[in-house]
């Protein structure tokens, strides 16, 4: 891994504002190569707990600061992640796999969460209400909830820290990030530079750890802790409601999802298959709103399935530091089985391979388009997370939005079409939080990502990912 910036690659914990070298150890693997590329201090519940306390305490002073003074740190630490983009994406490559570009897509995508949230740390306002009665008057006010527990994937092992820690330390909170085992350098490196941008000691602590129900069970049941904010699978998530249901403690959650991509017979064919490339081959298909299920309109089907499987074959599998590669490996063995165990079923329930179907070598898979899926096909109920792209013929547009909507997931729907009518029908009728119209690509920091469902609670970025970081009080002055 060439770096620029070599303390970019740190491995210790990061509690209290102290760098913390510990005996236990565990190591981290390239999924591109399987080599061991760092060993990385393994923090016990007692660390965990001991950077919760740390946090709370640092958490007074963080929150007497004005927004404005808040503001200039997080803008900071923007400036520092844009400047060691290149080091932060050869770190996220390493670890990850996602090809270079999109690991600096990424920094970049994660950054724009700092700077969004350093503007709206000026702009927590609050509101005056007429009074009730003649001697009364009424002030709401907004306060940081505290401090803030955060769990996150492997597969944007950026970007889904900062799009929750922004928003939690603009608010006044502070913070105790447990990242993914399998990709802790990025939440590391990020750190280091949270740190040089001048973020005081105990607001923000990461705790890398390889047993994550250990650390999880702590974040959720210490009482100092007055929310949790994950993102990962709804098996997860329920786990993570339970342990807080206890402590009643407020909880942001991105869980999985099972994106439906519908394409109209009225649709621009050659943007949709634009479009459906980016919706379910971004990250090798390993996002969470990528299109698991494509639903293509009879008069279409045959034509788009021959477009979408010409532009499948030109993507370029490989270690993702070769120029030109633009899908890397699948990020363990267990991801590689999901994406076989759902190409059997499928194939064994009628669906053909037009393009792709096979392991390639080690995690590497390739990318494949398969016909004539039958909609009892497992990808239409279960999240693939990987480059499978099923497609399901249908006749109406009342079907599809029926089969679209059978599923306990909600996070995004995207489809395809020209008539406006449709498109307003159908954008209300999606059981989603986020629908991408003519577009396959909708993560943005300036607009509200979540879902409903068993997708999760809560929305992050946008103005509104602020709400989820504060308290509401209500002031009733009397005697007046
Ligand atoms: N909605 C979103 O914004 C979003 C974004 C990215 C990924 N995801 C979802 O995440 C899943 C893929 O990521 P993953 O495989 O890392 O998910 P995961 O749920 O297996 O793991 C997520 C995190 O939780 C930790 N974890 C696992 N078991 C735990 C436990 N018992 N207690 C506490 N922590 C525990 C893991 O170590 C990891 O850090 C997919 O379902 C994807 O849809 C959702
Ligand atoms: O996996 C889903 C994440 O939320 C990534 S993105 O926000 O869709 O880029």
């Amino acid at each position: 891994m060439k770096l620029n910036d070599k303390s970019l690659l740190e491995t210790r914990a990061y509690i209290g504002g102290e760098w913390r070298d510990l005996d236990d150890k565990f190591d981290v693997t390239n999924p591109a190569t399987g080599e061991v590329i760092a060993s990385v201090s393994d923090c016990s519940v007692a660390d965990v707990k001991e950077a919760i306390d740390l946090a709370y305490t640092a958490q007074k002073e963080w929150a007497k600061k004005t927004g404005k003074e808040r503001a200039g740190i997080l803008r900071k630490w923007f400036d520092l992640m844009v400047e060691a983009a290149d080091d932060l994406a050869a770190i996220l490559c390493a670890e990850m796999g996602k090809p270079l570009a999109e690991s600096k897509g990424e920094i970049l995508y994660g950054a724009s969460f700092i700077e969004w949230f350093s503007e709206e740390a000026k702009r927590v306002y609050g509101d005056t209400i007429p009074g009730h009665q003649p001697d009364k008057r009424i002030i709401v006010m907004k306060q940081p909830i505290g401090v803030v527990g955060s769990i996150t994937p492997w597969n944007f092992p950026n970007a889904m820290i900062a799009r929750k820690v922004a928003p939690a330390l603009a608010a006044g909170c502070s913070f105790v990030a447990r990242p993914a085992e399998l990709t802790p350098l990025s939440a590391l490196a990020m750190t280091v530079l949270a740190e040089r941008a001048g973020i005081p000691a105990g607001v923000f602590n990461v705790v890398p750890n390889s047993k994550a129900a250990e650390a999880g069970e702590e974040l959720c049941s210490n009482p100092k802790v007055s929310k949790i904010t994950f993102t990962g699978s709804t098996r997860v998530g329920q786990i993570l409601m339970r342990q807080c249901s206890d402590g009643i403690k407020k909880m942001s959650l991105e869980l999985g999802g099972n994106a439906p991509f519908i394409v109209f017979d009225d649709a621009d064919l050659d943007a949709a298959v634009e479009g459906a490339m980016i919706a379910k081959y971004r990250n090798n298909g390993q996002t969470c709103v990528c299109a698991n299920r494509i639903y293509v309109q009879a008069g279409v089907y045959d034509a788009f399935a021959e477009k979408l499987a010409a532009a499948t074959k030109a993507l370029k599998v490989g270690n993702g530091t070769e120029d030109g590669v633009t899908t890397g490996p699948l990020i363990n063995e267990a991801a590689l089985a999901k994406v076989e165990a759902h190409l059997a079923d499928a194939k064994e329930k009628g669906a053909k391979v037009l393009t792709g179907g096979s392991r390639i070598k080690g995690t590497f898979f390739e990318p494949t388009v398969l016909t004539d899926v039958p909609i009892e096909a497992m990808v239409s109920k279960e999240e693939t997370f990987g480059p499978l792209a099923p497609l399901i013929r249908f006749e109406s547009e009342e079907e599809v939005v029926a089969l679209a909507n059978d599923s306990e997931f909600g996070l995004a729907g995207y489809f395809y079409a020209n008539d406006l009518s449709r498109v307003w029908r159908v954008a209300e009728a999606l059981e989603t939080g986020m629908v991408g119209v003519n577009t396959g690509l909708i993560s943005t920091e300036v607009a509200p990502f979540g879902g409903i469902k068993q997708s999760g609670l809560g929305r992050e970025g946008s103005k509104y990912g602020m709400d989820d970081f504060l308290e509401i009080k209500y002031v009733c002055l009397g005697g007046i």
